[in-house]
């Protein structure tokens, strides 16, 4: 069980994280959906302890975390297999090159080539053989669909759908409300830090689509215009 205690996030002197408290229980794929700036990445950075924050966030001290960014770095003169070995030797995981070429035999990637040379979806995908060679019990995924073809996409609902069941906790971010619904359990909905909806249960994507028009019709309100 992690328990995020109002958390709260600034940046210079406005704060883009307000009070977000929350219990987050394995075996469950947690959604995060929010306008553009709305403040997931950030959160997601705060949860995995790349960010300094105010509030408490308590992780069992067994957890390993497998953090997915949405801004993807590579080293330059390092291929793809060179990488995947370093992240894993990195974070002490024991792997086996079949294990690699076995995973690629899925995601279909010119390893021995430069991934600063790789397409989006690529990158991306370099970045989902990386998660799922390591065995985290938490997964902290942001954006993980941005740039994944049709492929790509059903591979990674139906590893998440996998690692769900394994008792694992999934936390990830999306902007494509059907991707979040086909495969979270709860679905929080974020505008300006903090949230605002919970989901649950079944689900409906059309409830979440009238959900965010109304959002925007409060905020065309507020500022006295209309688009629809
Ligand atoms: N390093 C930083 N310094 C200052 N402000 C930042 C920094 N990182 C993020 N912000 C601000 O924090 C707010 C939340 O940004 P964040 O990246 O968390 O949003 P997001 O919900 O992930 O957005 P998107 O859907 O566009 O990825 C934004 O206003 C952003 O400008």
């Amino acid at each position: 069980m992690i328990e995020l205690k109002h958390i709260k996030k600034k940046y210079d002197t406005s704060y883009v994280i307000e009070d977000i408290s929350l219990t987050l229980e394995p075996g469950k794929i947690y959604g995060f959906m929010g306008e553009n700036g709305a403040g997931k990445s950030t959160l997601f950075r705060c949860l995995s302890g790349l960010e300094k924050y105010e509030g408490e966030i308590i992780i069992p001290s067994s957890t390993d975390i497998g953090f997915l960014s949405d801004t993807l770095y590579f080293y330059p003169l390092i291929t793809g297999n060179e990488f995947i070995k370093f992240c894993l030797e990195a974070g002490k995981i024991k792997y086996t090159q079949q294990d690699i070429d076995h995973l690629n035999q899925i995601f279909k990637l010119p390893l021995n080539r430069f991934p600063t040379k790789y397409s989006l979806g690529m990158k991306k995908r370099l970045m989902l053989m990386i998660m799922m060679l390591r065995d985290s019990n938490l997964y902290i995924l942001d954006e993980p669909f941005n740039g994944l073809d049709l492929t790509g996409v059903v591979v990674l609902k139906k590893w998440l759908k996998k690692i769900g069941a394994q008792q694992k906790t999934v936390v990830l971010s999306s902007h494509i409300i059907s991707s979040l619904t086909d495969i979270c359990d709860v679905i929080f909905y974020i505008h300006n830090g903090k949230i605002i909806k919970t989901y649950s249960g079944n689900i409906s994507p059309d409830q979440i689509e009238k959900d965010l028009l109304e959002q925007v019709n409060v905020m065309q309100v507020h500022n006295r215009s209309a688009i629809f």
